[in-house]
């Protein structure tokens, strides 16, 4: 299954990327090769795809470029490879989201699956109490929202497809690797079983529970359900001011 994001751009496979239409801005990708997330592996001497996930951070039409630009967001789109690290299956390594100066906080992110299928893993911290812990399970179309100051990471939820995502996030983004890499990772790591995906505790964290579940629907946020987020910005471009503001909405009991 694959969902129309809203403009002109493709995911590739072979090389790992994106082709971009006509009056869609965009970069050459970054690569996330597994030499540089062995860190925040399981087993950091696994076998697995040279090239794990492929960046384009910036992209959308042209004659939104302004718009996007003035309320200090961004659109990036990030590609996957299929198949597995060892026994995990092909995920992002896992980060914080580092404090802005434009807001002087840490942002959210919100996601957008486009192909594939995914768990977007989150925990409340890095600290050896990680708090709350979930993997939410998404499909293209759906939607996933990861707070500030969440640790989260990205994860092929079905290892014989590519998977890629779009998602709105702060322009002045930074990643904060710290906590994660000083645990040798998030608090539960996946692990392809029996053609399933389970999570397994890392032993350098102290918590009980991975809560696996299905999207909510953030109408809270002012989201709609079934609809590409980049053409909701197109339609209300304020819509997505939390991302860059965080500020407007209310994140203490938050649940993805
Ligand atoms: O730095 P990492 O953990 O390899 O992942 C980078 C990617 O993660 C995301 O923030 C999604 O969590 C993307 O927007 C970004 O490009």
């Amino acid at each position: 299954m694959k969902f129309d994001p809203g403009f002109k751009i493709t995911p590739t496979s072979a090389p790992l990327g994106f082709q971009y239409g006509q009056r869609v801005f965009g970069p050459q990708v970054e690569n996330r090769t597994l030499d540089s997330i062995r860190k925040n592996l399981r087993d950091p001497n696994c076998t697995g795809p040279d090239i794990v996930y492929s960046i384009a951070m910036d992209v959308g039409c042209e004659e939104d470029r302004e718009e996007i630009v003035k309320r200090n967001l961004l659109y990036g789109a990030v590609t996957y490879a299929k198949g597995n690290l060892g026994e995990e299956p092909v995920r992002s390594q896992g980060h914080v989201h580092a404090v802005s100066p434009s807001c002087g906080m840490s942002t959210c992110e919100v996601y957008e699956i486009w192909s594939g299928a995914a768990y977007i893993y989150m925990q409340e911290t890095t600290r050896d109490f990680p708090g709350r812990c979930y993997a939410v399970l998404a499909y293209p179309g759906e939607v996933v929202v990861v707070p500030p100051n969440w640790a989260h990471c990205t994860i092929v939820a079905d290892i014989t497809k590519n998977m890629s995502f779009g998602a709105w996030c702060v322009r002045d983004f930074g990643f904060d690797y710290s906590g994660v890499r000083s645990h040798g990772g998030v608090a539960w790591f996946p692990i392809v079983k029996d053609n399933n995906i389970i999570f397994q505790k890392n032993d350098s964290y102290q918590t009980e529970e991975c809560v696996v579940k299905r999207p909510r629907r953030y109408s809270d946020l002012g989201i709609e359900a079934g609809k590409p987020i980049y053409t909701q910005f197109q339609e209300n471009p304020d819509r997505f001011l939390f991302v860059s503001n965080p500020k407007l909405a209310d994140w203490e009991h938050f649940v993805p």
